[in-house]
This record gives C-alpha cells, structure tokens and sequence, in this order.
C-alpha cells in the first residue's frame, strides 16, 4: 500500500539542508521547528519527525520525504484545499492577531487541554474565536478524562467537532456516546489497522490524517480510502514542504474534505520559501522549493539530523513496514 523505493542515503544526504524555523508561539512545547530538507528527482522532500520520536517511529516520516522527492505528489482532483486557522494554546487577546494572518479563513482550530488552561481560559480563547470566525474545533490532543471532556463539550458552547479528546480509543467512544458533539480521531489513528478500529469502537465521527507519521501520500489516500469517516488533512507543524504534500494528498482526495489543518506555516516567523498565502480559508496546490531564507540550524543540530537520517534510513533499507509497498 503506497510503499516507496528506498534511494541510497547518499541521495538524501548530498542535497540535505537542516532548518531551525522560529516560532511565534510555542506550539506542542517547540519554539524552534527543526526539520531535514532534500531534494530528489521530482522535487523536495521533509524529514521532521519530531525529536523525542524513537528511529522506527521516524521511519513513516522519512519514508514520506522519500515519496515527495522521489515519486512526487499523487494526481490532484482539484486545485485548492479549504484550510483552518490553528490557534495555539494562548490568552485572548493574543486570538484576534493569530487569524488576522488567515484572511477570510471561517473555520479554526483551538487548542484546550493544555497545561495550566483553566476551563475559564478556554471559554474566553474561543469565544475571542467565534467573534471572528463562524466555524470552530477545538484539538485537546488526548489529554482530558472522560468526566473532564463531558464536562468541557457542555461549557465550550457549538463546536463543529472535539479532536481527540481523551487518549485511548475507548475514551473516545466513551466521550462520543455521551455528548452530540462530532469526535475526531488524531492521536489514535498513528497506524495502517488504527482508522478500522476507531470506526469498529464507534470512536470518531472524522478521521485526522496526517502524511509524515502515516508514511506518505499515497499511504494516506489508501487509508482514507477504507474508512467511512469524515478526513481531514493536517500538518504535523511542517515546513512548506511538507504541506504542499498535505494540500497535494487534500487534493487528491475523491470528494473535497473539510477545512483541513493545513494553515500552520503561519506559527512560523519565517518559512523555507515564499508560498502562496491563504485566501478567503483556501490553498492552492503549490511545487515548494526551499529559497534560503530559513535559518539553518546550528553544526551540532544538523549532524544529529545526519546522523538521525543514517538510521532512519538503514531501518528502511532493512525492511521497515514503511518501505514496503
Ligand atoms: O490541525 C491543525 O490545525 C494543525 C496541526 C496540529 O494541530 C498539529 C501539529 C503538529 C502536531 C500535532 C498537531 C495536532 O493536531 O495535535
Ligand atoms: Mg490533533
């Protein structure tokens, strides 16, 4: 299913540059992203799996890069992707500046759940949302109880859908019994057989695929494929590289999807190239290639990154799930 031929490291390696992109807002506890960049025959490809990520884990990630650079993106359907304005865990007064970045954008993404967020901050941060955008999720990245979301969902007002609310699958189906608020799946669907037992619990109502943790493109056109659930495209906080594949494998999708998670290249200060912005909540599909302007991150940190996609990629070479089709 969508496996990719592995290139020799050497081809990854000889055109290698390793960013260190500056973040507005901490997100998910980074405020540098960090990511390895290299270009192949048909195009550039990312590597950034986050850090604290395990080599067999980085192994789908790399194998995503792998795909971009050397199969390229799948035949896109259409032309744009509608997108949602991700807004960071933050006070509300900071809200209406973060999508004041995503003109015309009517669906956004807000974080809750995180540490030290009082249900209170969560009440005023969305409602600094709703007095700008009509369509809102909130993402709680699988860290409330099942009596804590309950609890949440019934204070946080009209929610188009809850992004893994608790952390385990039957938390979730536990949760979605219990309110009329759509659920969504992220966290819980990190593998090939996870979307089935999402649908088989009863879990989601919409399904988030991500294309570096899922292994590529085509890998995530085949899972969509299988599950009849809502799919949404998100960014895993990548560069502009990696979301062009994103909005490619949106595009690729048999019907249009909702607003999809696509919009975090405005968390960074600065990107790895120029990119069409988002108009009225819409991408375009767009070829990225990385122009220079992005700092690069220190000796130190890029031959961890070498040294990280040695590993990675002897594990491909050996047979990792990631590298079969
Ligand atoms: O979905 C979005 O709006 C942006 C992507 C996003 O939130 C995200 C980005 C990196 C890591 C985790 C997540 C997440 O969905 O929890
Ligand atoms: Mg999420």
């Amino acid at each position: 299913m969508g496996g990719v031929n592995i290139p020799p490291v050497e081809a990854i390696l000889d055109t290698a540059v390793v960013v260190a992109l500056p973040m507005r807002q901490r997100f998910r506890g980074i405020t540098v992203r960090e990511a390895l960049l290299f270009e192949g025959p048909r195009g550039w490809g990312e590597f950034g799996a986050f850090t604290e990520y395990d080599d067999a884990e980085a192994a789908w990630w790399l194998a995503a890069g792998i795909e971009a650079a050397h199969q390229g993106p799948p035949a896109a359907l259409r032309d744009e992707v509608a997108i949602n304005a991700t807004v960071p865990a933050v006070a509300a007064d900071e809200v209406a500046a973060i999508l004041a970045r995503h003109p015309g954008v009517t669906t956004a993404k807000v974080k809750v759940a995180e540490p030290g967020d009082t249900l209170d901050d969560e009440v005023a941060r969305i409602e600094a949302v709703r007095a700008v955008v009509p369509t809102v999720r909130v993402d709680a990245n699988g860290k409330w109880s099942v009596s804590q979301a309950i609890t949440a969902i019934r204070a946080l007002g009209e929610l188009e859908y809850v992004e893994q609310p608790c952390a385990s699958i039957e938390e979730l189906a536990a949760v979605r019994a219990a309110v009329t608020t759509r659920i969504a799946a992220d966290e819980s669907i990190r593998r090939a057989e996870d979307p089935l037992r999402v649908v088989r619990a009863g879990a989601a109502d919409v399904a988030v695929l991500k294309v570096a943790p899922l292994g590529g493109m085509r890998r995530v056109l085949a899972l969509a494929e299988q599950i009849d659930l809502d799919i949404v495209i998100s960014s895993a906080l990548d560069t502009a590289v990696g979301i062009s594949a994103g909005i490619a494998t949106a595009a690729a999708l048999p019907t249009a999807p909702p607003a999809c998670g696509l919009g975090t290249g405005s968390l960074f200060e600065v990107d790895v190239a120029a990119t069409p912005p988002s108009v009225g909540g819409v991408l375009a599909t767009r070829t990225v290639v990385p122009d220079g302007r992005a700092p690069l991150a220190a000796q130190h940190r890029r031959d961890w990154w070498i040294y990280r996609v040695r590993r990675v990629h002897a594990l491909l070479a050996d047979g990792h799930p990631a590298a079969r089709s």
